[in-house]
């Protein structure tokens, strides 16, 4: 679990988090949504460890940030999976290669074991054993996403971390690999926290949904609750596109 306690982040005089509480939970899909320019990518930088926080706590199963030394942020570091936009495979690693990227930089195995562990998670990823030694330029941008989900579970991290993992797919491989990340965050029972545009992923997988607004969190709830909301600004959001205007008008006339 992760605990966030009013959180701030400044650049210079700029404030731009304002103090955000909220938690995240093992074995929960959580999805950090909200206007451009809100305060999503400097919330998420800052829970990955890549931005240091100007004020507040960030506590990772009772690993409290605020008492960060380099070994101490290292140590978690080996905990954290990511996926980024584009997948950032290695174009120059094969598949395989890839995916036993971390485990050469953060596990004793021997070569043979990390091979193993990488088949076993290519698999679980749904990848046929014939592109484990192909490179990334060679396969299609669903299945170089894939590869990027199982190099970042492959250490078995605690908490997984993934930019947009959507852009750039088309709308039916983009469930498809939200719902990969959501079985494996249960599978694994791991902390998973998605920055994202994606109206569908909201309502796909969207367990847990923090709305920032202006660096705040302007509401949260699950998916469900999202649907139903009457807060403007959430609204405006949420039914802003012709197909969740269509949704609305499913849900009235199902009366839900
Ligand atoms: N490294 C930085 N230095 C100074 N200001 C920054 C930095 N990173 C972000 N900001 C500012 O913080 C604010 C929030 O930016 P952020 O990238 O978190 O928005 P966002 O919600 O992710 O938007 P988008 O959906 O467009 O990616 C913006 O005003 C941005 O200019």
């Amino acid at each position: 679990m992760i605990e966030v306690n009013n959180l701030e982040k400044s650049f210079d005089d700029v404030q731009v988090l304002k103090g955000i509480s909220t938690t995240f939970e093992e074995g929960k899909t959580s999805l950090i949504i909200g206007s451009s320019g809100a305060g999503k990518t400097v919330f998420f930088k800052c829970l990955l460890g890549l931005f240091e926080p100007t004020g507040g706590e960030i506590i990772y199963d009772g690993d409290n940030s605020a008492n960060d030394t380099k070994e101490s942020k290292q140590e978690r570091r080996k905990n954290i999976g990511t996926v980024f936009q584009y997948s950032a495979l290695l174009d120059f690693l094969t598949v395989e290669e890839n995916v036993m990227f971390p485990l050469e930089m953060f596990s004793d195995l021997s070569r043979s074991e990390m091979m193993d562990r990488a088949h076993e998670v290519l698999k679980r990823v749904n990848l046929k054993e014939e592109s484990f030694k192909q490179y990334p330029a060679e396969i299609s941008g669903g299945m170089q996403k894939r590869v990027a989900i199982a190099r970042a579970v492959v250490t078995r991290p605690k908490y997984l971390f993934c930019d947009e993992p959507n852009s750039g797919l088309d709308p039916a491989t983009a469930t498809v690999i939200d719902n990969l990340i959501q079985d494996l965050t249960k599978e694994y029972n791991i902390t998973t926290v998605i920055n994202s545009h994606d109206m569908n992923s909201v309502i796909e997988i969207g367990e847990k949904i923090i709305f920032l607004s202006k660096g705040l969190k302007a509401w949260e709830g699950t998916n469900q609750e999202i649907l139903h909301t009457e807060q403007e600004d959430v609204f405006n959001f949420v039914y802003n596109s012709d197909l969740m205007k269509k949704v609305r008008e499913a849900l009235i006339r199902e009366g839900k």
